[in-house]
Formats: C-alpha cells, structure tokens, sequence
C-alpha cells in the first residue's frame, strides 16, 4: 500500500521493505488515532463519526500544509479503522506505518460541551480506548520496517505524553523513543498533551521525563502548571533544561519560546470568534513544526502555530485548516495587522481585507 505525494525537489524516494516504494516523509507521528462520535454512540456499532486523536491531528494538519508526514500507530480493523486510514490519506499523510490490527478495535472519544462553576465554555473527552488496537504497541513497534524507515528518514518525529498514557507497552514505547533514540535520525518534538484521567494515579513523572528528553516541548501554561507546578513560560524552562526549545502556549493570550540561554520570543494569540477548542492545540503543534521543518525562524513557526489554532478553534471537528490566502495573510502582515486581525467561522479579516474562513476537515 504505497502512497504517492506530491514533494518538494530535495527529496527522495527509498525502498524500505519487500520493494514497497515508500516516500520519505518530513514528519513522522506516533501516536493512537481516534474515532470522535457523538456522546451517546461511544458504545455503538459503526457510529457517525470524524477523525481525531492528538497526533493523527497534527499528522493531518502538516500533511494539509504541504509538509510531507507520516503517521505511526495502530487502528482496529473495524469500520472506523478503515475511515481513519481514508481520512488521513485524503490529507496526503502516508499510512504505510499505520498497521491495522483484524483482532482490536479503534479507539473512540466523544466530547461534551459545557460549563464550568464560572459559567465559563469547557468541554470534556469521554474515551472508549483502554485495550484498543493502539494500546497494544510496545518498543518492538520501533522496529516494523515501516516505523523504522518512517524513523530514519524524519526532519522531526513527533509524540505526545497521550501515546505515554496509554498503556504500559506505550509508555515503554515512548521512553525508548524519546530517550534511546532508537533509529531516529532527526529532531524529537513532544506535545506534553496532560489527560487527567488517562493518568489514573495523577503522577505526571513520566510525562515530564519524556518532556526532558525531547529536542522540541509544547505545553499549555494550564497543563504546565497542573504537571510541573508553574505556567510561567521562565519558570517551566527552568524545569525543563534540556530540550533545545520550549514552547509555553497561554491560551488566548500568547505563546513563548524559549531556547537554552533563557532568551523568548512571544508571539500573541490571534483574536478568534471560539466555537469550540478540542484539537486546537494539535493545529497549533502543526503549524509550529511545519515552520520547523522548513527551517523558518521560530517567531513565523509561532504565528503559524497561532493560525493553526484560530481555524481550528472555529469548529466543532477536531481539525480546520486555513485557506492559502488567509494563511498568507496572517505570516506576512505586519505586528500591528497581526494584532488587530480576526478569525471567525465566517471570516478572517487581516489589514481591513475579508479574506475565505477555516475550512473545518470532512472524514470521507
Ligand atoms: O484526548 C485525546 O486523547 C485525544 O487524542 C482526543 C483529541 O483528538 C485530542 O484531545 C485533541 O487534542
């Protein structure tokens, strides 16, 4: 099952097992893919559904940007296994390191809007996950001919503390890939991605293990400070040493990175009409390292995680893109435009033009 994308002149095509002409992705993500459902269907055969799971997403979102990815992981060899490998391939994301198990089932979630004590919009996740296709990964996933090519020819290999959580083989899974290296040729980036009750025990020393052994660390000041006890952006550097970068997003406000030396640049978050967050978060992880994997400069890696996550934040899917011209828009106005600008689901407005809105994403 070979895929054919459309690439860039510098790269190039390698066998990687039994002839398969693989394409060299620039992106390879590890993680557990999603069947998003409705609340009252988590239990149902074949429910309507849309694609989603944090690393699936970001997958979906480089490879809607015209980085070429790969997703690393496992579907069930049920009907939302099948729509998940469609979905992704539709958004150009290779799939030949994404095995489907004829024994497991997919894992589902379901989201429920409500409010908090404050009156203020919070959804909740609900999972039907434990025991999935997904959960059953372990080290010796690494070294499928698939994964492992997938691993070797990646600008960046990108995870999440999700894919720790999800059971002990994964946790091992994701301790040998972020710490051994193992096979990895290029940059290691880690969305922290803390899920309360996928962490029945509530101890984050894992997630903060694998945050330290990354080259790359995104993480919502919220989740920082829930997991390493600070959400400022100085503070969680401070406890983070190691990596290269660190990334604190503040919600609404704006998001920091933060090399070695202590040094921030801060690009502040768009203006966005919210409609609902889940996977925001993911389009922004997408968005950031598209620009890395280029090579721009980490202040357009952030603005382009910031337009990420405004189109995103106009849907109710998991998953929106922006059209090319808005996009263009956004990264090339000036700080002043860029302020004042606006996303909404009807529009995005930069510089006094009306541009096309986000384009929320379809699961065929
Ligand atoms: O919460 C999870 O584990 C998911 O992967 C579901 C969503 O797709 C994810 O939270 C979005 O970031």
């Amino acid at each position: 099952m070979s895929q054919t994308l459309a690439l860039p002149q510098d790269l190039h095509n390698h066998e990687i097992s039994k002839g398969a002409r693989v394409t060299t992705a620039w992106i390879a993500c590890l993680g557990e893919p999603l069947a998003l459902v409705a609340a009252a269907d988590l239990d149902a055969p074949e429910p309507a559904m849309h694609a989603g799971g944090a690393e699936a997403n970001v997958a979906a979102g480089t490879a809607a940007l015209g980085t070429p990815t790969a997703f690393l992981g496992r579907v069930g060899g049920d009907a939302e296994g099948r729509r998940i490998v469609e979905h992704l391939r539709a958004h150009g994301v290779a799939t030949e390191a994404l095995e489907v198990d004829a024994t497991a089932f997919t894992g589902r979630y379901a989201k429920t809007e409500g409010v908090n004590e404050a009156g203020e919009p919070v959804t909740t996740s609900t999972y039907r996950r434990a025991g999935s296709a997904a959960a059953a990964m372990e080290p010796g996933f690494l070294a499928r001919p698939a994964v492992a090519a997938a691993l070797a020819g990646a600008r960046i290999v990108h995870t999440s503390g999700i894919t720790a959580a999800l059971s002990p083989g994964c946790a091992a899974l994701t301790r040998t890939l972020l710490r051994d290296r193992t096979g990895v040729s290029g940059t290691v980036t880690f969305d922290v991605n803390w899920r309360e009750q996928l962490w029945p025990d509530g101890d984050p020393s894992l997630v903060i293990e694998l945050a330290r052994s990354a080259d790359v660390v995104l993480v919502g000041a919220d989740e920082a400070e829930r997991v390493l006890g600070t959400g400022s952006p100085a503070a969680v550097r401070a406890l983070l040493p190691e990596p290269r970068t660190v990334v604190v997003k503040d919600g609404a406000l704006r998001a920091v990175a933060i090399d070695r030396a202590g040094a921030e640049i801060a690009v502040p978050a768009l203006a966005v009409d919210v409609v609902e967050p889940v996977g925001a978060g993911d389009s922004f992880a997408a968005g950031f390292l598209h620009g890395l994997a280029r090579g721009e400069d980490l202040r357009t890696c952030l603005r382009r995680g910031h337009a990420g996550a405004a189109a995103t934040l106009t849907v109710r899917a998991d998953f929106a893109t922006l059209p090319a011209a808005s996009l263009t828009a956004l990264l090339t106005c000036d700080d002043a435009a860029w302020a004042a600008a606006h996303v909404g689901p009807a529009a995005v407005r930069v510089d006094g033009a009306h541009l096309p809105p986000p384009v929320e994403s379809r699961t065929p």
